[in-house]
């Protein structure tokens, strides 16, 4: 296999007796965003986190750039995984309270084993992108407002410049001018390096505006 894209193959999860993905299909090329819908249970974070590779289906596999995928997390080798970075509704459950901004920001860096001083410069690089100012990068999630956060947690999903970027509702909780830059940062990100961006929302007209096309998760009974 050799095509470009992350792709979930006839993906399937089950929590329990729960059947919440039934052999699923999508795909995310290089440069296109796709929007993912659906009513409220019908599986779209779950797919966003298969899709990350934070969770292993239990049937059907994911693929990225090709090369197919056998778990998750850290049992994928760091040149794939460090090739898509999921940005979460809530800042503050995606966050360790006890790291000030700057480590936050750093870690996946240092998870992969850049030296600390390129993760150090790296991280202040990434904060000034995002627009979140040096005083802000001492302070710990308690001390900063959930906009900050965010810009945080997007400074730290674009550490290792991801070939595809998940959104899951990640402005959703943002008031419109955070809203707007989380939007616009990452649409900067995509136009220099020709990322594929996906993007689950409830909001059509965000879908409306930022997908070329989109995505219908149909609603999954309890089975
Ligand atoms: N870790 C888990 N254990 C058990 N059930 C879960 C787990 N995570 C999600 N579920 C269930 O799986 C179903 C799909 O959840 P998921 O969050 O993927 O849906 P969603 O489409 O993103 O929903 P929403 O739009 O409300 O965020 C729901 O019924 C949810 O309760």
């Amino acid at each position: 296999m050799s095509e470009a894209g992350l792709r979930a193959h006839a993906v399937s999860v089950r929590y329990g007796r729960h059947l919440v993905l039934d052999r699923v299909d999508l795909h995310v090329a290089p440069g296109e965003t796709v929007g993912l819908r659906g009513p409220s249970g019908s599986g779209k974070s779950t797919l966003a986190r298969v899709l990350a590779l934070l969770h292993t289906p239990d049937v059907g596999r994911v693929s990225v750039d090709g090369v197919p995928v056998t778990g998750s997390r850290h049992r994928v080798p760091v040149a794939v995984r460090t090739r898509v970075a999921i940005l979460f509704q809530s800042p503050r459950a995606a966050t360790d309270p006890r790291l000030s901004l700057a480590d936050i920001v750093a870690e996946p860096l240092r998870a992969t084993g850049v030296p600390e001083s390129s993760a150090r410069t790296r991280a202040r690089e990434l904060a000034d992108l995002v627009g979140l100012t040096p005083d802000l990068l001492t302070r710990r999630p308690h001390a900063v407002s959930d906009g900050q956060l965010q810009r945080a947690c997007l400074a730290r999903a674009l550490a290792h410049e991801p070939r595809y970027l998940l959104c899951d509702e990640a402005t959703a909780m943002l008031d419109a001018s955070t809203q707007a830059h989380v939007a616009q940062v990452v649409g900067e990100h995509q136009r220099r390096t020709g990322a594929g961006v996906l993007v689950v929302s409830h909001d059509d007209a965000l879908l409306a505006r930022l997908a070329s096309r989109v995505v219908d998760l149909a609603a999954t009974v309890p089975a």
